[in-house]
């Protein structure tokens, strides 16, 4: 990504790495990390937090973009996503792609495998057409 050098993005995928690895999944043991970059060059991570009432699971995504907001970040250049899966990059689901576009179109996203391969996309890719608050007013 412009202006994201690869030392950052390496960094990014090896904390969203490190954040699966606290994810609490003992019902579906499908363990997820995420780790998003501020514009400020914060990194901010997150992990699946499930729940004995299922439908109150929150994503890894979702995780740390509400950690990101709660500690004053508004501004996002990246995040990074990465689940066990090791022969496909797997996207977010589409509540977290909501989620995410909330705060810009602009900011890349970076599919990640086990390994530490990764292959980069957008919010614009994953979500097309995508409801927005500009839509609001906003
Ligand atoms: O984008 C996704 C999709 C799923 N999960 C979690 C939710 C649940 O804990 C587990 C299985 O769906 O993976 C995420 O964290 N992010
Ligand atoms: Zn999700």
């Amino acid at each position: 990504m412009a202006g994201t050098d690869n030392a950052k993005v390496k960094e990014l995928v090896l904390k969203c790495m490190q954040a699966r690895e606290m994810a609490y999944c003992p019902y579906s043991r499908f363990p997820v990390g995420a780790a998003i970059l501020t514009a400020d060059g914060a990194i901010i991570t997150g992990c699946n937090v499930e729940n004995a009432s299922f439908g109150l699971t929150v994503c890894a995504e979702r995780t740390a973009i509400q950690r990101a907001i709660a500690e004053g970040h508004r501004k996002f250049s990246a995040i990074a996503v990465t689940c066990d899966i090791k022969d496909s990059f797997v996207g977010p689901c589409g509540a977290c792609r909501q989620v995410l576009i909330e705060f810009g179109t602009d900011w890349v996203v970076y599919l990640t495998k086990p390994d530490g391969s990764y292959k980069e996309t957008s919010l614009k890719e994953l979500l097309p057409l995508a409801f927005s608050p500009a839509h609001l007013g906003h």
